[in-house]
């Protein structure tokens, strides 16, 4: 069975994201991937097929979250601005919470999200 990989980046992390799954797109081709609305459609880009959750602030991470409460989710890699402000933070905290309670691997940096597609990939 494919292992689902939740791939989200807010604004200043795009770019991040985007090179980091050209990095990865072999590995990556073998996984069911799924993203949070703009962070999917620039993976797209890539040429990597992606299912696109609603945007992040309409309730994306809430998607994901709940999909991965339901153990349908296998690993998330995350990269968040530690800069930047979300009118939707507490979405945002509450997949973190999910992803705790439900033991969901979450990487928030390139060289934890290596360490995920490496261990589920
Ligand atoms: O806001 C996000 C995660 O909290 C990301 O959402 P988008 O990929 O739709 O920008």
């Amino acid at each position: 069975m494919k292992k689902t990989i939740a791939l989200i980046a807010h604004d200043g992390k795009k770019a991040d994201m985007v090179a980091f799954v050209k990095d990865h797109i072999e590995d990556l081709k073998q996984g069911h991937i799924i993203a949070t609305g703009t962070t999917g459609s620039y993976i797209q880009q890539t040429g990597l097929e992606v299912e696109l959750k609603l945007s992040g602030p309409m309730g994306g991470d809430a998607q994901i979250a709940a999909l991965a409460a339901e153990g349908k989710v296998h690993g998330i890699i995350f990269f968040r601005d530690p800069l930047g402000k979300h009118a939707h933070e507490p979405d945002i905290q509450m997949l973190m919470r999910i992803s705790d309670l439900y033991n969901v691997p979450l990487a928030t940096n390139v060289a934890t999200g290596t360490l995920i597609i490496k261990g589920l990939l």
